[in-house]
């Protein structure tokens, strides 16, 4: 059963908001780790997570897929609410592909199979169908040839563009992104962001935790600095990268940039 969908305060006509978190707090124990957090993604934007280690911007990130309980607040994944008991959360989670630091790919499976497993469990599809899928998606992220190779014979930025592509094989509405090349070889970046990039321009929904400023910067269309729980201060990337207005917000950069 999918909830009805709830009734913020919008313009008349106006289309719903992919993300929309509103006075959101996570307590793990007595450790308040979002402290009230408010922000919206709308369809087919990219909204770049900054801040410093221990931040919550990996928890905000899990609330939003409902990997972790939010103690209180609202989100609502294209104006459904995922906090309403009576929300299908299964069927709100085949619609966010997640990406994570560690790319969780199964290493005893092939990358066709990594790619080919969820879609036959999860969306039910033929076997062929699957796999006609996965190798497309495959293409796209160029490891065509990589198909019949195990994880561990990939190098890191392959097997996350292995990740990326077994989360769009789902044919997700939108993408999360932990911290998708912090645990790359820096020569093995940008080939990720470049795929993430493509994915931006042919109009993904994409929430991205990360350090890379030049991707935010560049592909971002709004930049989110979080510090102790909170959005501490947000807009367009290049404003915010280049004229941070809030003291918390100079210092992270001043030793980030
Ligand atoms: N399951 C948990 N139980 C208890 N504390 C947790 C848990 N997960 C996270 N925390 C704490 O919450 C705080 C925020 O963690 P989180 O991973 O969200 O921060 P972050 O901004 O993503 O940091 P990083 O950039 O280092 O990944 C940290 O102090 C962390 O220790």
């Amino acid at each position: 059963m999918t909830a009805e969908q709830t009734s913020l305060p919008r313009e008349p006509g106006a289309p719903v908001p992919a993300i929309q978190v509103r006075g959101l707090h996570k307590h793990y124990g007595r450790h308040e780790v979002l402290q009230g957090i408010d922000f919206q993604v709308d369809a087919g934007q990219v909204v770049c997570v900054i801040g410093p280690s221990g931040s919550g911007k990996s928890t905000l990130l899990r609330c939003v897929n409902r990997l972790e309980e939010p103690t209180s607040g609202e989100i609502l994944i294209e104006g459904i609410d995922i906090c309403d008991r009576r929300t299908d959360l299964d069927d709100i989670r085949s619609r966010i592909g997640m990406v994570f630091q560690q790319f969780n790919l199964f290493p005893h499976l092939s990358v066709l199979k990594n790619l080919t497993l969820a879609q036959r469990n999860v969306r039910r599809r033929s076997k062929d169908e699957a796999v006609e899928i996965a190798r497309q998606t495959l293409a796209k992220v160029g490891l065509s040839d990589k198909e019949s190779a195990y994880p561990a014979h990939l190098s890191g930025g392959q097997q996350q563009r292995v990740a990326i592509a077994r989360a769009l094989s789902m044919n997700p509405d939108m993408m999360l992104f932990d911290e998708p090349t912090s645990a790359l070889d820096p020569e093995l970046v940008g080939d990720v962001l470049a795929v993430m990039k493509e994915l931006a321009q042919e109009g993904m929904t994409m929430m991205v935790v990360t350090h890379e400023m030049g991707f935010a910067r560049e592909v971002g269309d709004h930049l989110v600095f979080m510090d102790g729980g909170v959005v501490v201060e947000e807009g367009r990337p290049a404003d915010v990268l280049s004229h941070p207005q809030h003291e918390r917000t100079q210092s992270f950069l001043s030793k980030v940039l």
